[in-house]
């Protein structure tokens, strides 16, 4: 299907959502799964997503000679250090835009302990060949973290099994630090000890063996969002959505969007199974920053042009290297919605304000190659008739994603 048409609902809704489970999470727990030698049943509610599909099939097969991770960037970052410190021979590719993503930070800190990288097309960037790994003999490591956590995520992950460990001093501004806490914790549950000083940015992991343990991965706090929104958007007070399967401790940075969503109309009560959202008065200005969630940008930005909420974001930096340069997306794509994104402050203060056109033209969205453009805007179909775009990209994190949108709404796919 190249386009779905969604048709707004004139009723309030009351539903449950059996929300996927976390390809952040889950893509960790195989690596480190894998590192410590333990069998994937192991591991409980892996993802569907793709790029959990693609994490296991390259791992279940050593013997394939080019890694293709697709649009995975947790699946290239993870894996190139993985295959780095276990030696292997690999190629490493992935798609077009995933080959336009940088990875020489990694490069960089790997060929520091011992791999022998090289590049085969452009510098900087996928794709890679890795010819093995002779250990360099030094543990202090400095790496910045204003491009990419995965790049830490991935060093992290690998060395506990370096003969000295590593010392990690993260250097500059640091973006979405919680999916390193996230990678610390999972690390914790099979067995590693850190030290970590965030005061100072220093991460000591000592050489140690991991223990192969069981996990079972939640339900993805990301992929919620989408179902915030709903609720956010829904002119019925009392719609209602039950999100099964998120914890009130959870992983995920991505949790935060029970305090985002909070002035923007949506309470968060747990339930035991999941969260309840219910719908509360919401503001007409807000201020967020979002260096911890920069996946929740086009969420809360969706949001606030289809309620008319000025809204003034920074921490946005990480979004030009993701699956598509998703300022520019935004931009594009909320004009036809009513709403203008504009950069006030180069690169760091952006402001999103405007009039929600709910009549006229149906608006077509386009997606990008981007699963979090189709979900970002699909709540608006709500309230306007809408079209998207390629709505297959879901896939990537959500596979099911439509398939729960059937609960709220009507839709064809043309
Ligand atoms: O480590 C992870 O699982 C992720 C880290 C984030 O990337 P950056 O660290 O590049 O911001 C996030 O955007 C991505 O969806 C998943
Ligand atoms: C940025 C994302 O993923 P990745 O970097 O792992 O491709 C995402 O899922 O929004």
């Amino acid at each position: 299907m190249s386009q779905i048409r969604l048709f707004p609902r004139s009723n309030s809704f009351q539903e449950q959502i059996p929300l996927p489970s976390s390809k952040s999470e889950s893509n960790r727990a195989l690596i480190i799964n894998a590192l410590a030698g333990g069998d994937v049943s192991q591991l409980s509610n892996l993802a569907e997503a793709r790029d959990t599909q693609t994490m296991i099939r390259l791992l279940a097969d050593a013997t394939i000679p080019i890694a293709d991770v697709l649009d995975a960037g947790t699946t290239m970052r993870f894996l190139t250090a993985y295959y780095a410190v276990t030696g292997a021979q690999k190629q490493m590719t992935g798609t077009p835009r995933m080959c336009e993503r940088p990875i020489g930070i990694l490069v960089d800190a790997l060929r520091s302990l011992g791999a022998q990288i090289s590049y085969l097309k452009n510098e900087g960037y996928p794709p890679l060949q890795l010819n093995g790994f002779a250990y360099s003999g030094s543990r202090n490591l400095s790496i910045r973290g204003d491009v990419s956590s995965q790049f830490i995520s991935a060093i992290l992950m690998i060395s506990p099994l370096l003969p000295e460990g590593i010392c990690l001093q993260i250097t500059g501004s640091l973006g979405s630090k919680p999916y390193i806490e996230m990678t610390l914790a999972q690390m914790r549950q099979f067995g590693i000890q850190a030290a970590v000083d965030w005061s100072k940015g220093l991460i000591d992991i000592q050489a140690q063996v991991y223990q192969s343990a069981s996990f079972a991965v939640e339900s993805d706090w990301s992929g919620a969002s989408y179902w915030y929104s709903m609720v956010a958007l829904s002119p019925f007070e009392d719609s209602s959505l039950e999100l099964l399967g998120l914890k009130e401790d959870s992983l995920q940075g991505d949790s935060a969007i029970r305090d985002i969503m909070l002035p923007l109309g949506v309470k968060s009560t747990f339930t035991g199974r999941g969260y309840l959202l219910t719908k509360c008065e919401a503001v007409s200005e807000l201020s967020w920053d979002f260096t911890d969630c920069p996946d929740l940008a086009q969420t809360i930005c969706v949001v606030a042009a289809a309620k008319n909420i000025t809204l003034h974001l920074t921490g946005l930096e990480s979004l030009k290297v993701k699956e598509t340069d998703r300022v520019l997306a935004l931009q594009n794509e909320l004009v036809k919605l009513g709403a203008r994104l504009v950069e006030i402050e180069p690169n760091h203060l952006y402001t999103l304000s405007g009039s929600f056109e709910k009549e006229g033209a149906c608006p077509e969205i386009e997606t990008y190659d981007d699963h979090r453009m189709a979900m970002a805007f699909a709540p608006v179909g709500l309230v306007r008739e809408l079209i998207i775009h390629e709505p297959g990209v879901v896939a990537k994190s959500y596979p099911s994603f439509w398939g729960h949108v059937d609960l709220l709404m009507k839709s064809s796919t043309i």
